[in-house]
């Protein structure tokens, strides 16, 4: 059998049908379930090891196909399911209806992947081939490598257990004779040490997760602290570093990390600023701390995103490291981090497994948390800073009830409100509310912006956010931030937005730059720039010089302005895609819900659309597109969620 041409389309032209897609796997390129590049890679690794089994070709592209959906493997048994998820939506349904070859029996799929000249079979099977089979999963050897390495070096970690603090004994004896609580579980004399110093470092009766923390981070190697927004994990970082130094330090190295630069600098500052309201001995004993992006901590390497200058033979020298938002870290990139911990380095991993993981493979913090069944992980639940509705309506997206939400979204309040739109897109009388709310926050940044204000040009930048799932289309960024632009343009008489540099355009940095300090995702907002005429602060009133701008970025209280020559890529912000929002919060949060047929529409991504949020959130979206988003969570495969 061979592909035909889509109907309408002259041959060649749809760019997911390769020229010459035949037999097996072209109805598989047809449907969307491959592209030509996973047929490629699984041709001309065929061609290599002279394996002529279309159905292992066909394994093989799923394997790759399911890299680049964020799968680490694909589970043979469950590939038709995993198909079917890809294709969500599609109309008709195709998956089913796929030629999948029989499983089973001794000339099945099965068999004819184990014995493939192209496939190691199992954890003992040849090391030399490009494909892995394990336990039903087939990964990219790779793949199977990273997974391999982040399971054994987690294993080793629980294993191994802390090291024993200098002055332990001399805590404990203190504390017996003050007559303490000592050891809850009669282990080694570190443990009334440091739940002496928990104590003092989190005294109310409701902080117990928080002292668990500190007290999982001194007695074990791994500590997996997760927790929504605001439930206070930068707060437990700060006093977890000032509890080790405390306990097992002082002058333990401590790295505190990142997985971009935009989540590694809002560690930094706000780290700094717990440890700040720290007492003065704690304070002394911690530090100023900086934060990197894991990539910089581990040193990269000219010409290679795969290895780096610190690994196995090279470690890191840290007694300490902590990553924040290790939801987004990749399984490659967790593979060599823990490849490169000292073996006595105590790792701390800090995140929100709910939300969106890496845009590569894997979801390793959500794999952790599933496969420790509790050990090593505190999770975090108080919410110290949402509205109660608020956190209602993230509690019910996680824990997928749809019912649940829609009635939390339809009685709305204070903080969550539905525009719920008959059809898929919203009808002019649906975007009343958004074009208010982005109307409003752009007349503050032109304002701010005119005055030359740029803590308050800043602050207005954070006050909404308009968040799609999709990058182009009807319901993408590019066409909503183009009219909430225009909004803000007609309300606002913006004749300077002809300019190259309009005042209040808000921008939205797309590579990291250390030139200016600034990294991939930072906003900032052109402003007037007063500097230059000797007038210094706001001034509503004050001349334009030469009309000279300047691009403010940052904390509001601490504005860091670039000129517009200095700037690295950039593009206008005014909606971004739930991806980009990721790590960072905004007072409003408007979703705007793709068609409910829309496969990025699952319940991770409305998770974290919503808990942007600090203060209120409005979806605009029909009902089934919010049932579609949150009865579908992401299907993400790996072995690490299964014993070996
Ligand atoms: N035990 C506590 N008691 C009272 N307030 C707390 C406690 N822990 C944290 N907070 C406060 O709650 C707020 C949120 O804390 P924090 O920033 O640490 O949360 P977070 O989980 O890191 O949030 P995000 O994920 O948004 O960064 C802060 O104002 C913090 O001071």
């Amino acid at each position: 059998m061979t592909v035909d041409a889509p109907a309408g389309d002259g041959r060649g032209t749809d760019p997911r049908v390769p020229w010459r897609v035949d037999g097996l796997l072209a109805p598989f390129v047809r449907a969307g379930a491959l592209a030509s590049a996973d047929v490629h890679v699984a041709r001309r690794l065929g061609a290599i090891a002279h394996e002529t089994d279309e159905r292992v070709h066909l394994a093989v592209a799923l394997a790759v196909a399911a890299v680049r959906a964020g799968s680490v493997c694909v589970e043979l048994a469950d590939a038709p399911g995993a198909v079917a998820a890809l294709l969500d939506g599609a109309d008709p349904p195709r998956a089913a209806d796929l030629p999948w070859p029989a499983l089973d029996g001794p000339d099945g799929w099965v068999a004819a992947v184990r014995r493939s000249p192209l496939v190691g079979d199992g954890l003992d099977g040849a090391d030399d081939r490009p494909v892995r089979w394990v336990d039903g999963r087939v990964y990219l050897d790779r793949y199977w490598r990273d997974e391999l390495s982040v399971r054994r070096e987690v294993e080793a970690r629980l294993a191994r257990g802390a090291p024993a603090a200098p002055g332990a004994a001399d805590d404990q004896a203190d504390i017996d004779a003050a007559g303490g609580d000592g050891p809850v579980d009669g282990s080694n004399c570190s443990d009334g040490a440091i739940d002496d110093v928990a104590r003092r470092l989190f005294p109310a009766a409701t902080d117990d997760r928080q002292r668990e923390a500190l007290r999982t981070a001194s007695t074990s190697l791994l500590t997996v602290l997760t927790g929504g927004p605001g439930t206070g994990k930068t707060t437990t970082v700060a006093r977890l570093v000032a509890a080790l130094q405390a306990t097992a330090g002082p002058g333990l190295r401590v790295a505190l990390a990142a997985p971009t630069g935009k989540a590694a600098s809002r560690l930094q500052e706000s780290v700094n600023a717990q440890v700040a309201t720290l007492d003065e001995d704690d304070r002394a004993r911690v530090g100023t701390l900086t934060a990197t992006t894991l990539h910089r901590l581990l040193g990269p390497r000219p010409g290679s995103t795969t290895r780096f200058r610190h690994d196995r033979d090279r470690r890191l020298p840290h007694d300490v490291v902590v990553v924040d938002e290790s939801s987004m870290v990749s399984l490659p990139l967790m593979a060599r981090l823990v490849e490169a911990l000292r073996p006595d380095a105590r790792l701390v991993l800090v995140g929100d497994p709910d939300q969106l993981a890496s845009v590569e493979a894997g979801a390793v913090l959500g794999d952790l948390v599933a496969s420790l069944h509790g050990r090593a992980v505190v999770r975090l639940t108080q919410t110290h800073r949402f509205g109660d509705d608020l956190a209602a309506l993230a509690a019910a997206v996680r824990a997928g009830d749809a019912d649940a939400t829609l009635a939390l979204l339809r009685t709305g309040g204070a903080h969550v409100r539905l525009t719920a739109t008959e059809v898929d897109a919203p009808a002019p009388d649906d975007l009343v509310g958004l074009r208010h709310d982005v109307v409003t926050a752009g007349r503050a940044l032109v304002a701010a912006a005119r005055a030359g204000d740029a803590a308050a040009a800043l602050a207005a930048l954070g006050q909404h956010r308009l968040l799609l799932a999709h990058r182009e289309g009807p319901a993408g960024v590019a066409r909503w931030a183009a009219q909430a632009e225009a909004w803000v343009e007609a309300a606002t008489d913006a004749r300077d937005s002809r300019e190259p540099w309009p005042l209040g355009l808000p921008l939205l940095v797309t590579e990291n730059d250390p030139s200016s300090g600034l990294s991939n995702g930072d906003t900032g907002v052109v402003v007037r720039d007063l500097v230059g005429t000797g007038t210094r602060g706001p001034a509503a009133h004050g001349p334009a010089p030469g009309d000279a701008v300047v691009v403010a970025f940052g904390d509001p209280d601490r504005p860091h302005l670039v000129r517009p020559h200095r700037l690295p890529a950039v593009q206008p912000v005014h909606a971004m895609t739930v991806h980009r929002g990721q790590g960072s919060q905004f007072t409003r949060v408007t979703v705007l819900l793709p068609p409910a047929t829309s496969p990025l529409l699952t319940r991770e991504l409305l998770y974290t659309a919503v808990t942007r949020a600090r203060e209120s959130v409005h979806v605009i979206g029909s009902p089934d597109a919010v049932r579609a988003a949150v009865e579908r969570p992401v299907r993400r495969a790996s072995g690490l969620r299964h014993p070996l």
